[in-house]
């Protein structure tokens, strides 16, 4: 009888280690990385321990702890995905540029490009024969060819910023947030290019619309903020990010199916429609092969990519230029000099003003707006440096190591436009540049996936940040210091919310920003 108390006993304590050891091999599974090596035992590159089901708001800070800590190639698992984080232009280069017929694809994120973007826009869809023919399509109104179309309206864009800044701040008398103003001039360029309208006023309730939407768009598509996107039984939870997305995607078909159908009545109606991009696609969807989603995706990439992203470092450049006067003032003298004060800059003048075009640069590397740029993903075996990096890893390009390289960009905390004096080249041959450590910046990506908006981006960038220093003073407002380190968005990032003083330069900007031009309002 005792013996069998004891057997019982003795198997009781080996089944109970036994679940132990289960329980932690599981652990382990779940918890900790897996070092694998390819058939000629190649390492994948060195990494953190742990796996993480997501990374919090300022990742770009792990990334480059990571990378001081592993080197310039970093593995990480998220969940049970495989993420390589490449911190040195170099290996940008080889990688991402030299070997884009390998790492150039889009790994299928849940958030993003399955609830939002029903696989189909540009920035979603796999390197594929699809992509290529979208791709093609969106060049032909985004490329360096079709830019010169829009320079007047840029320009005219511009001086409807202007005057919003005016009417936003009761003529200068009350501090401003630039915000809204910031994001209706890269809207309406938008929008004129893509349907071939713009918003009537900064009241218009389709600014307000996009706004939200894009906001809600940066907000929950980061490349690694979302534990559903790494950890696949999630997906299906009733998740609140899960009701966030699809809540998205049918506000953004609601907004943008709307204007697709006007546009779709007045051609059928047989009223002129300016040329732009959904009349296009739209009298082209059969040979194209375009459905009317895709249309929908594609008219919603020039919002959601061309919005945001360049509003956000006009405010930046204006809470640089309120907190570094001396930066402000040098440059308003160059202009002077240069453009005097009865007309505003325009492009003939640009190779003139070299130090505009150095602060424009440099606030692109002291706040990019995608730290985290969309990761490319890869789609075969392959080993650089002697690393192993298998099929489907996802390829993450860590811009804010790179733009605080100090070989590169000596001092690299502090503001100072001074480094690119001498830089004479746009910044869309410069990223063409052979060699990486003499490119300016890594702002737009790189490979065959770079932003094919890059073109555009810089003529608006140009045309608006001479605008407002050919116009305008800039001030903090002395109870209320401008933040120039955090900054809100998961995905696309823009300042905190702030407020400044603004006041026209001379009699010229005082007349041009208060003429009631209801054209340029
Ligand atoms: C300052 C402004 C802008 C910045 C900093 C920016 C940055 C970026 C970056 C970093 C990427 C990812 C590149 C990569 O995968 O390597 C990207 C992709 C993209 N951008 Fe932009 N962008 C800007 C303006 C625009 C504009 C004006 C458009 C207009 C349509 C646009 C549309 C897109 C699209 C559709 C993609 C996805 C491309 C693809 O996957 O093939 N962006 N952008």
């Amino acid at each position: 009888m005792l013996q069998s108390v004891s057997e019982f006993s003795d198997s009781k304590t080996f089944f109970a280690l036994v679940a132990l050891f289960i329980f932690f091999l599981c652990l382990r599974r779940f918890l900790v990385r897996r070092n694998l090596v390819d058939k000629d035992g190649h390492p994948i590159p060195p990494g953190p321990l742990f796996r993480y089901p997501y990374l919090g708001q300022y990742c770009e800070l792990d990334f480059d702890r990571w990378a001081r800590r592993f080197g310039s190639l970093v593995s990480v698992w998220m969940g049970d995905q495989l993420c390589v984080i490449i911190s040195d232009p170099r290996a940008a280069q080889d990688l991402l540029v030299e070997n884009g017929a390998i790492f150039s694809s889009r790994k299928n994120y849940f958030i993003k490009n399955e609830l939002i973007l029903h696989n189909r826009a540009m920035t979603a869809s796999p390197y594929s024969q699809l992509w290529r023919h979208h791709r093609k399509i969106a060049m032909r109104y985004l490329s360096e060819k079709a830019v010169p179309n829009y320079v007047d309206f840029f320009a005219s864009e511009a001086i409807s910023l202007l005057r919003s800044l005016h009417r936003e701040s009761a003529s200068c008398t009350r501090p401003v947030n630039p915000a809204l103003s910031a994001v209706r001039f890269t809207l309406n360029n938008m929008l004129r290019i893509s349907f071939g309208k713009r918003t009537s006023s900064i009241d218009d309730p389709l600014l307000h619309t996009i706004q939200k939407l894009v906001m809600e768009f940066d907000d929950i598509t980061g490349p690694v903020s979302n534990a559903v996107d790494f950890i696949k039984p999630l997906q299906y939870l009733p998740t609140h990010t899960r009701t966030r997305g699809l809540n998205l995607n049918s506000d953004m078909n609601h907004v943008y199916g709307d204007m697709i159908g006007e546009m779709q009545r007045r051609l059928d109606s047989k009223e002129d429609v300016p040329d732009c991009l959904v009349k296009m696609l739209l009298e082209t969807k059969d040979e194209e092969g375009m459905s009317s989603e895709d249309i929908l995706m594609l008219a919603i990439a020039f919002a959601f990519g061309g919005v945001h992203s360049i509003a956000g470092i006009i405010q930046w450049f204006l809470a640089f230029m309120a907190t570094h006067p001396a930066v402000a003032a040098a440059a308003q003298a160059e202009i002077d000099r240069v453009v005097g004060q009865e007309r505003l800059p325009n492009n003939d003048d640009e190779k003139h003003l070299p130090y505009v075009r150095a602060i424009i640069k440099e606030v692109q590397r002291i706040h990019s707006p995608f730290w985290v740029p969309t990761p490319h993903y890869s789609t075969a075996d392959f080993v650089y440096n002697g690393m192993y990096i298998p099929k489907d890893t996802v390829m993450i390009l860590n811009c804010w190591t790179i733009h605080h390289n100090e070989d590169r960009y000596p001092d690299a905390f502090t503001f100072n436009p001074d480094r690119y004096l001498g830089d004479d080249l746009s910044s869309i041959v410069s990223s063409k540049l052979r060699d990486p450590m003499k490119r300016d910046h890594w702002a737009f990506g790189a490979g065959r996936r770079i932003c094919p908006g890059f073109a555009i981006a810089e003529r608006e960038l140009w045309i608006s940040i001479s605008s407002l220093l050919w116009a305008y003073n800039f001030e903090v407002v002395p109870e209320e210091p401008i933040c120039l380190d955090e900054y809100e968005g998961s995905s696309g990032r823009t300042p905190l919310p702030f407020r400044m003083k603004l006041t026209p330069r001379h009699d010229a900007a005082g007349r041009l920003v208060m003429e009631d031009n209801s054209m340029a309002i």
